[in-house]
């Protein structure tokens, strides 16, 4: 074929990739047990080594978690799939139409499907010659943001004619972020039949040791929180959930701080999650569904989970910004 007949050029030849954590294909044990096999086997999320890890993984994780978390994926699965899935496809779709033929967006997951992988192959044989990875954690965390980008960069190592690559850095502190989560949770407290006591921030937990080694995600949590905080000009309390396994993880805990809330006469809470950028299992069944219950069961009164920022308006227009920052010179400045 001659160079002047390459097939499939798309209107721009620049691609951003979004990249989330992953989800099973359904809330059934063996499609959640497939989808923790393989999060739980990436070395960048339990750091034991594999020969010690896989014995208790495959002979206690995995004959014991599945029913749980399918029994948890169930409650808040949708028509259309898991949360995390149609939310990041509508992100991905919103920031299509924001962009237009400037850049050609898609989106793929670490674990489960569509593979990080299969995307990178399909923008390339769209055109795509320059390619944005985002992985869409605004703090960054080995066991997340290096994680995704590993993923793409081993999907690279087996391509013979490789796009030019680019990666979106952490945006725990960008004014854009900040903004967008300030507007986002003044509007759900605007919407409440109550004025909260306190408003939590919870963000995913990680063993207290990750921080020890380097990771700066501690730190980014709580300065996503402080900037948060002085934009709404009132603190908020940070906590940190899911916690796995017997490691120490950070502190406080969220489910703990929950409960111990009413006993200092604070009866009425706002959480949110300022760490996800769509909600998922981990706010709409961890948060908003148990959480409530450990609220409500320790003498609360009133409790509220503000959603995250997902496909809305403000979370494009930031994630616009965002990337339009990556992009430049690959595009003309947004
Ligand atoms: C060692 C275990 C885990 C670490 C470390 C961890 C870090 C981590 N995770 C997220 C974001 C998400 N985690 C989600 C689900 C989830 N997380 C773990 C364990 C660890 N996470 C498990 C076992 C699960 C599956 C569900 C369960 O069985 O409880 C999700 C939601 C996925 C979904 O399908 O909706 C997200 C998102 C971050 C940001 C993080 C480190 C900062
Ligand atoms: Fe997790
Ligand atoms: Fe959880």
């Amino acid at each position: 074929m001659m160079p002047d007949e390459h097939p499939s050029i798309a209107a721009s030849n620049i691609g951003v990739l979004l990249v989330n954590l992953g989800t099973p294909d359904a809330p059934e044990l063996a499609a959640v047990r497939r989808y923790l096999k393989e999060f739980l086997s990436d070395p960048r999320v339990v750091e034991i080594p594999q020969l010690v890890w896989q014995p208790i993984l495959r002979g206690l994780i995995l004959t014991t978690r599945p029913k749980k978390s399918a029994h948890a994926y169930a409650q808040v699965w949708s028509a259309d799939g898991s949360p995390l899935a149609v939310l990041t496809r509508a992100q991905s779709e919103a920031l299509q139409g924001a962009f237009g033929a400037q850049v050609m967006v898609d989106w793929a997951m670490r674990y489960g499907s569509p593979t990080i992988a299969d995307r990178l192959e399909r923008l390339k044989a769209a055109g795509c010659e320059r390619i944005l990875i985002a992985p869409l954690y605004p703090q960054y965390c080995a066991a997340t943001t290096a994680t995704a980008n590993d993923h793409a960069f081993g999907a690279l190592a087996r391509m013979r004619w490789q796009p030019a690559i680019r990666t979106l850095p952490p945006y725990h502190d960008n004014p854009a972020y900040i903004a967008a989560l300030k507007a986002s949770v003044e509007t759900s407290l605007a919407a409440l039949d109550f004025a909260p006591d306190i408003i939590i921030a919870s963000f995913h937990g990680m063993p207290e040791r990750t921080l020890h080694l380097g990771d700066p995600y501690h730190c980014q949590c709580q300065k996503t929180a402080r900037l948060l905080g002085d934009a709404l000009g009132r603190p908020l309390e940070v906590t940190f959930q899911s916690r796995f396994g017997r490691a120490k993880w950070l502190e406080p805990a969220t489910d703990a701080t929950l409960a111990a809330l009413p006993g200092k006469d604070m009866k009425k809470v706002a959480i949110v999650a300022p760490g996800f950028s769509v909600d998922c299992l981990e706010t709409l069944e961890e948060l908003a569904i148990r959480g409530r219950e450990t609220f409500m069961a320790a003498g609360g009164t009133h409790f509220a989970y503000l959603p995250c920022l997902n496909a809305s308006p403000e979370s494009v227009t930031m994630l616009r910004h965002l990337l339009a920052r990556e992009l430049a010179g690959w595009v003309a400045p947004a």
